[in-house]
C-alpha cells in the first residue's frame, strides 16, 4: 500500500504546474467507494497500481504527420508559457491525488476502472488526443486523431464518439478553470462527417461562468482549418464541497 502511494505520489509531483493550479484543492476526490459504483458483487475496482503511470497524451507511433505537426505547434507555445499540456492518463483517479490508499492487496478476480476514452490497450485504434490549456484565455485545444474502432457509419466517426470528444475537451476546460465539474448538458451540430483516421482540431472557450455553472462552446475542425465539422455548446456544473 505504502509503495503504491509513493509511486502515484511521484508521478504526479512530476507535473508541478498542477501543485499551482488554484483548482487542485477542490480536484481531491471523496475516499471511499459507494457500493453502487462496483461493477458487480463478484468484482472489486481498484486503483492504478502500475509500476509506471503512462502519460497517454505523448507522441506514439501511430501519430499521422497532422498530428504531430499540431501537437508540435503548441508545444512550442507550451514553451513561450501561453498553453499547458495537459497530462492524460487511463485511470481518472490517477489524475487527483488521495486515491492510492485504496490501492487493494488481495481480492480477486479485479477490475481496475478505466478512463472511457482510454480504454483500449494498443495505440492507434480508438481515442487518441492531446489537450492544451491556456489559462489566461480559458481556452482548451484538443487535437484528436480518430481510430478504426471509432467507427459509425462506414469509414466515418461515430457521432458519440465525436461527444465524448467534445465533452472530454471543453470538460478539462472546465476542470482546469472550476475544478471538479459534471456535465449538466451537451448540444451538438454534426455539420460535416469526420473520416476514420483523420486528425481534428477542437477549439473549446469558457462563453460564461455564473455561480457553480460553467458555459462552454466549441468548434471542431480539419487540421487544416478549412472544414468546419462540429459546433457544440456545453453546460458543467461545478461540485459542492462536499462532493
Ligand atoms: C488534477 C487534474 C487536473 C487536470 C485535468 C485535466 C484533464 C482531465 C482529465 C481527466 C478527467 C477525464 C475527463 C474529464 C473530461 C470530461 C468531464 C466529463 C464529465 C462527465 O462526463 S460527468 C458524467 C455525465 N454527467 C452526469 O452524470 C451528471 C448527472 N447530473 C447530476 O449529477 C446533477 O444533475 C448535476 C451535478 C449536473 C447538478 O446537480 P446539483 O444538485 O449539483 O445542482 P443543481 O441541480 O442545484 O443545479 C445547479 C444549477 O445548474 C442548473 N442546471 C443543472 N442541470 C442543468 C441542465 N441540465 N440544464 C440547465 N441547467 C441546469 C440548475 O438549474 C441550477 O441553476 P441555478 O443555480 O441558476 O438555479
Amino acid at each position: 500500500m505504502f509503495r503504491c502511494s509513493v509511486r502515484l505520489i511521484k508521478g504526479l509531483t512530476q507535473i508541478t504546474w498542477l501543485r499551482e493550479q488554484p483548482v487542485l484543492p477542490n480536484l481531491l476526490y471523496r475516499r471511499s467507494v459507494p457500493a453502487a459504483y462496483l461493477p458487480s458483487r463478484a468484482l472489486r475496482v481498484t486503483w492504478p497500481c502500475a509500476e509506471e503511470v503512462k502519460d497517454f497524451s505523448l507522441p506514439n507511433p501511430s501519430w499521422s504527420q497532422n498530428m504531430r505537426n499540431l501537437y508540435n505547434k503548441y508545444m512550442e507555445l507550451s514553451q513561450q508559457g501561453s498553453w499547458i499540456r495537459l497530462p492524460s492518463y487511463n485511470v481518472t483517479a490517477t489524475h487527483l491525488i488521495g486515491k492510492a490508499e485504496q490501492c487493494p492487496d488481495s481480492a480477486k478476480p479485479q477490475v481496475t476502472t478505466r478512463l472511457f476514452t482510454r480504454n483500449l490497450d494498443v495505440e492507434g485504434l480508438g481515442f487518441e488526443y492531446v489537450m492544451f490549456y491556456n489559462q489566461a484565455e480559458l481556452r482548451t485545444v484538443g487535437i484528436f486523431q480518430a481510430g478504426p474502432y471509432l467507427e459509425g457509419p462506414i469509414g466515418l466517426t461515430h457521432g458519440g464518439a465525436i461527444a465524448t470528444i467534445v465533452d472530454t475537451t471543453s470538460g478539462a476546460c472546465a476542470i482546469c478553470t472550476l475544478g471538479k465539474v459534471k456535465t449538466a448538458n451537451l448540444n451538438i451540430n454534426y455539420r460535416s462527417p469526420i473520416t476514420l483516421g483523420s486528425t481534428v482540431e477542437v477549439q473549446c472557450r469558457v462563453d460564461k461562468i455564473e455561480g457553480r455553472k460553467i458555459f462552454m462552446s466549441t468548434e471542431i475542425r480539419s487540421a487544416d482549418s478549412q472544414v468546419l465539422h462540429i459546433e457544440a455548446t456545453a453546460l458543467f456544473i461545478q461540485m459542492k464541497m462536499s462532493e
